[in-house]
């Protein structure tokens, strides 16, 4: 072969989960949180409880000190609507990239090219378990399969993002996972996929990952049976509109799924603008329906609204402000959330209706 001749590969030892989680153990406070949301998601999923699941925060996490500063105020508002939302925090720290670009806290917490993955995976775990001992759930995308057997016992929500919800792994991870999982549309705005995924990861499968001693393994899953499906839009433009809600329940429905879905406000159904946001969470809270397919909703938000270009190396990112997608701030959020909770509210005097029928 011709051409550049390739860098040379270099490998680093990498901690094993059980000395991970022996460095930042699981407090009895943290889990409280995890396994309490757990299973009010899935009642909300399932159709038990008529509250919101409103899955929000930053679309990427670069600083604790920032995160901390958000999760305490979401405790605040989580108190504030508890009784109409269950609030739970984005903790994003890997990144999907469409082309190149940083991959998240948890490969490079520095921001700097120097991936020290151990610091990764030590400041993300304790990140994570004081996010919940906050009594601030956390949502997360998984996104490389070698990260649940550290993180797993930390995450309320995980998420399959819409560029890795078509691989055969990932479904397979999310098989395993001890918490809801939402699967993403593709970026192309199929919604088959991400059905295609809730099947695949309903079932019973075997993962080959590794131990709490680090030694590779085969993982034999359960099955996860609170799949999901979140629309993000596509493509071809936004699907968080009535019919589009309706397209998506029906095929769940017409392939004997539960037609449960989150509504993605970022991404291709804001057109990636952070200011129109709002605008598509009140679309969908309009069209919300006593009994009906939407469950729950997802913002990127952050301290401050909008985003920086990507600090150059040695250069210290502006306080609160997202380095990757641009961000809901933390005030339009608020208003969001409270349109949010009113809505709840509302729709409890609300009569029932087929949200399937067409309107006239
Ligand atoms: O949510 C984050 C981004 O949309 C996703 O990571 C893709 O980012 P990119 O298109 O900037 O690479
Ligand atoms: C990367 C994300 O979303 P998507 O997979 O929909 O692009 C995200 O939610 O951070």
């Amino acid at each position: 072969m011709g051409g550049r001749p390739l860098a040379t590969n270099r490998f680093t030892p990498v901690v094993t989960p059980q000395a991970l989680h022996d460095l930042v153990p699981q407090t009895p406070q943290a889990a409280r949180t995890v396994e309490a949301a757990r299973g009010r998601i899935q009642a909300i999923l399932r159709g038990q409880d008529d509250r919101l699941l409103m899955l929000v925060g930053p679309c990427s996490i670069h600083s604790e000190a920032e995160a901390l500063l958000y999760a305490q105020r979401l405790a605040e508002t989580r108190r504030r609507w508890g009784g109409e939302l269950e609030l739970v925090m984005r903790v994003y720290v890997e990144k999907p990239r469409t082309t190149l670009g940083w991959r998240g806290f948890l490969l490079d917490p520095e921001l700097d090219g120097h991936l020290d993955l151990n610091a990764g995976l030590r400041r993300t775990r304790t990140l994570m378990r004081a996010v919940n001992e906050l009594g601030v759930p956390v949502a997360t995308e998984v996104l490389d399969p070698n990260t649940p057997p550290y993180l797993a016992d930390q995450l309320a929500w995980a998420c399959i993002g819409a560029r890795t919800v078509e691989s055969q792994i990932h479904r397979v991870v999310a098989s395993g996972l001890p918490c809801p999982v939402g699967f993403k549309n593709g970026t192309s705005g199929s919604v088959k996929v991400a059905a295609d995924a809730v099947v695949t990861a309903q079932a019973e499968h075997a993962w080959w990952t590794v131990g709490p001693d680090g030694a590779p393994g085969l993982h034999l899953t359960p099955g996860n049976p609170d799949g999901h499906v979140v629309l993000r839009g596509g493509w071809d433009g936004p699907n968080a509109d009535l019919a589009s809600v309706r397209r998506a329940a029906a095929q769940l429905s017409a392939a004997r799924l539960n037609p449960a879905l989150v509504v993605d406000c970022s991404h291709a159904n804001s057109g990636s603008d952070h200011t129109r946001q709002g605008a598509v969470a009140r679309s969908v809270l309009a069209h919300l329906a006593p009994g009906g397919p939407v469950r729950g909703l997802m913002l990127e938000s952050q301290l401050h609204g909008g985003r920086q270009p990507f600090p150059a190396s040695g250069q210290a990112p502006l306080f609160g402000v997202s380095v990757t997608d641009a961000c809901l701030s933390w005030e339009d959020t608020q208003d969001v959330l409270a349109e949010a909770a009113a809505t709840v509210r509302a729709l409890r005097c609300a009569p029932e209706f087929d949200w399937r029928e067409p309107v006239a």
